[in-house]
C-alpha cells in the first residue's frame, strides 16, 4: 500500500486568516510551501521569515520546496529554522550530496527536486543521501498548469531505482495533480503528491484532499 500524502500549496491560502486556512487542510500529511526567487524560476513568492510564521501555526509539518538559485547557500538556513523537510533543486546546487548531508545534519529531511527535463540517472548514486526525490510534473514556477505525461517514464525509472536500492526514499510529484491525474502518477510509482489548485480550487479543501487520497489509491 503506497503512502499517500497530499501537500496543498499554501500559496493559495488567505494570509490574513493563515491559522484558520491551515486548519481547513489539517487532514493533509504536510503543507507544501513554494519558495520562489524570480531567478531560478520566473516568479517570486516568499522567503524564510514567512515560512517560519507558517510553520509556527501549521497543524502539520512543513515541506519547503525551494525553487531558488544558490541552494547551497540558502537551503541550510531552512533546516536551521526547524523546517521538517527541505527540498532543493539539483539544477541549483553545485554540491548536491554535500547539501543533502548538511540538511540532515541540521535536523531536516533532505529532498531533491528535478525539473521535467532533468534526467534522474546522474543522481541515482545519491539516493541514500535523500529522504525524498521530487520529480516535477510541470515546469516549476506557477500553479494551475497541466500535468506533463512525458514525466511518467522518469517516475517509473526513479521508482525502479529506489526499490532496487533498498533505501526508503519517498517519491514525490508536484504539478497538475488532480483526481484525474493522481492515479497515473501513483501507478508510475509516486507516493507523495502535491496538490495546489485541486485543493484550494475546491469549495471544501479537506474533502478535496480525501477525494485525492481515494483517487490515488492503488
Ligand atoms: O511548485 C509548483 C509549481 O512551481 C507546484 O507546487 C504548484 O504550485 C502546484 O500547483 P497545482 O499544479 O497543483 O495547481
Amino acid at each position: 500500500m503506497p503512502q499517500c500524502c497530499i501537500n496543498p500549496s499554501i500559496l493559495s491560502a488567505d494570509f490574513v486568516n493563515l491559522e484558520a486556512e491551515l486548519q481547513r487542510i489539517s487532514n493533509a500529511d504536510s503543507v507544501h510551501v513554494d519558495v520562489m526567487d524570480n531567478h531560478f524560476v520566473p516568479n517570486l513568492t516568499i522567503g524564510l521569515p514567512v515560512v517560519q510564521r507558517i510553520q509556527a501555526v501549521s497543524p502539520v509539518p512543513l515541506d519547503a520546496h525551494l525553487m531558488i538559485s544558490d541552494a547551497d547557500r540558502w537551503a541550510p538556513e531552512y533546516a536551521d529554522a526547524g523546517i521538517a523537510s527541505v527540498t532543493f533543486h539539483a539544477e541549483a546546487s553545485i554540491a548536491p550530496v554535500k547539501l543533502a548531508r548538511e540538511l540532515r545534519a541540521r535536523g531536516s529531511k533532505a529532498g531533491m527536486a528535478l525539473r521535467p527535463a532533468t534526467p534522474v540517472e546522474p543522481y541515482l548514486d545519491m539516493l541514500p543521501e535523500l529522504d525524498m526525490l521530487l520529480i516535477m510534473t510541470v515546469e516549476p514556477g506557477f500553479g494551475g498548469q497541466s500535468f506533463l505525461d512525458l514525466t511518467l517514464p522518469k517516475i517509473r525509472r526513479a521508482r525502479a531505482a529506489i526499490d532496487g536500492s533498498g533505501v526508503g526514499v519517498a517519491l514525490q510529484v508536484d504539478g497538475g495533480i488532480t483526481e484525474e491525474t493522481i492515479l497515473r502518477a501513483a501507478e508510475a510509482g509516486a507516493n507523495v503528491f502535491v496538490a495546489g489548485s485541486a485543493v484550494y480550487g475546491a469549495a471544501d479543501p479537506a474533502g478535496a484532499i480525501d477525494r485525492l487520497r481515494k483517487a490515488g489509491s492503488l
